[in-house]
């Protein structure tokens, strides 16, 4: 197994609430190496956002820590960057202000040409390059999503955290940007999680798959390791008999072991399916 490189120890998480104690997660113990692509995966409410929150340093666990290259995890910070689902753009900037921003909070004493080029850079990555003078509401929502990874990639981090970063684009949409992102992965080799509830997604991109057990008292289930050769290609896929066998293996972990009344979203070619 490769050198560790982000480490989950016995993490546990209790929130305060007004009828006493939330015991959300329980005994969480991950070891990610560098560039590694997780997904986490687990019906709603499990403790996936919780997870994500912890390593972003927005959420102090209340047993175990975790350690990023080396250093524990002790509050917010550009090292760790967050992609939500719901592009948190700045409406009155431009798509290039946007990134700009970014890359100056990381880049403080950088010449303005030095932080030009980064910020072309990253939206080029996106294939944004195109609309550097648009306001975020003169783009689309799948455009919104790539300047928020622009953004986020543009502050160098060692993790890319991703909460749902595609839930809010339609089946295309949403295609071309994970094909994008698998790209953009290719040639940076970040490491990253991101939460889905999407197999298909979750299968497609990732390294390893960890599912989550249910809430309350939630912890890691198993961990799928994804052996899928890479560039991954979805049409080539559909024909892959050990990507479905992949694939089935976390669905019966969600339907089967972690069963509970769910919503299972299966397209017309059985192409994808969406966990709730
Ligand atoms: N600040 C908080 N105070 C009290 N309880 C909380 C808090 N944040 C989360 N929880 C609870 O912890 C559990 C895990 O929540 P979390 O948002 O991490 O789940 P999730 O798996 O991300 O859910 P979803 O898939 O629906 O987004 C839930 O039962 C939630 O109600």
């Amino acid at each position: 197994m490769s050198k560790t490189y982000l480490d989950l120890s016995a993490v546990g998480m209790r929130f305060k609430t007004d009828k006493g104690f939330f015991e959300a997660l329980v005994d969480v113990n991950l070891k990610i190496a560098k560039g590694e692509f997780i997904s986490l995966i687990g019906h709603s409410g499990c403790g996936k956002s919780t997870v994500l929150n912890l390593v972003a340093g927005l959420t102090e666990a209340t047993s175990g820590g975790i350690i990023l290259d080396g250093r524990e995890v002790d509050g917010p910070g550009p090292e760790r960057s967050v992609v939500f689902q719901n592009h948190a753009l700045l409406p009155w900037l431009t798509v290039y202000q946007n990134v700009e921003l970014a890359v100056r909070q990381v880049m403080k004493e950088a010449s303005k040409k030095d932080v030009d080029e980064k910020v072309r850079y990253y939206l080029s990555l996106v294939q944004m390059d195109h609309a550097l003078d648009k306001k975020p509401h003169e783009i689309s929502g799948g455009m919104k999503q790539r300047v928020g990874i622009a953004r986020a990639l543009s502050l160098s981090p060692k993790v890319l955290l991703m909460d749902e970063p595609f839930g809010a684009l339609d089946a295309l949409t949403r295609a071309h940007l994970q094909d994008s992102v698998m790209e953009i992965q290719a040639e940076l080799n970040n490491t990253v999680i991101m939460i889905t509830h999407d197999v298909d997604e979750a299968v497609l991109l990732s390294d390893r798959i960890v599912m989550m057990t249910n809430g309350p008292a939630a912890t890691i289930g198993e961990i799928l390791h994804i052996d899928l050769p890479r560039p991954r290609d979805r049409v080539e896929l559909a024909d892959n008999p050990h990507y479905h066998h992949l694939r089935q293996q976390v669905l019966s972990f969600l339907y089967e072991k972690q069963s509970k009344v769910t919503r299972l979203k299966s397209s017309k070619h059985n192409q994808s399916s969406a966990v709730a």
